[in-house]
């Protein structure tokens, strides 16, 4: 049996990372891998487990299929590596960071696709973001203002393969429902 391909998806500053970061063990612990995605990212700017690469060598691995999935999004190219077929093709379940914008093309290629999305209150969303001081001031605003492209498109669905994962309070909160959503409990709504 193939494994399930589970695509976590949010807003910029939504806890991605942290979320990912903080249910490493517990993911590991049932079989679940998480994979390091390439970014066109300066590596001091990374802020995650992924490789930075140039514009050059991005477009090199994507012409050479490196990549299961890539899109490009908030001025940067994001790559998810191509290993991740032969894990699911294992039965391995796969846990990727995701993009909002991208999440009709990987159902298309990937059609069992568990969709998570990551939700924080809007006035939490900005202070975290300037918090995380990884962005200048109008690269954040202009990844505040790319969420009113999304967020109302994806909910409005009622789509019962995408889940919602509320984070606006504490990450540990966040990381029982995550487990209870790869876990299949009634309880991940
Ligand atoms: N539940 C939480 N409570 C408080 N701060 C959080 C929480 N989740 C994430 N953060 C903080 O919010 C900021 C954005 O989180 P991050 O994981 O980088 O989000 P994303 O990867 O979705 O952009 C980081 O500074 C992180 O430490
Ligand atoms: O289509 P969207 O849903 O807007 O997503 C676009 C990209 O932005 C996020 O990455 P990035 O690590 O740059 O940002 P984040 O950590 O602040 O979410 C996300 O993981 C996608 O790769």
């Amino acid at each position: 049996m193939t494994g399930r391909l589970i695509y976590l998806i949010g807003p910029s500053g939504s806890g991605k990372d942290s979320l990912l970061d903080a249910a490493r063990a517990p993911l590991a612990d049932r079989g679940c891998r998480l994979v390091r995605r390439v970014i066109t990212r300066s590596a001091e700017a990374v802020g995650e487990a992924a490789q930075g690469v140039s514009a050059q060598q991005f477009a090199e691995l994507e012409a050479q299929g490196a990549f299961a999935l890539s899109w490009h999004a908030n001025g940067l190219a994001y790559g998810i590596p191509r290993e991740i077929d032969g894990w699911l093709a294992a039965g391995q379940d796969v846990l990727v960071n995701g993009s909002r914008g991208h999440l009709a093309a990987t159902r298309r290629r990937y059609p069992n696709l568990l969709v998570l999305l990551l939700t924080v209150d809007q006035a939490v969303l900005r202070q975290r973001l300037l918090a995380r001081r990884r962005e200048s001031v109008p690269e954040i605003e202009a990844r505040l203002a790319r969420n009113a492209r999304f967020s109302e498109r994806v909910l409005a669905g009622h789509d019962p393969a995408v889940r919602v994962i509320d984070n606006s309070g504490p990450l540990e909160h966040t990381v029982e429902h995550l487990l209870a959503c790869v876990d299949g409990q009634s309880e991940c709504a």
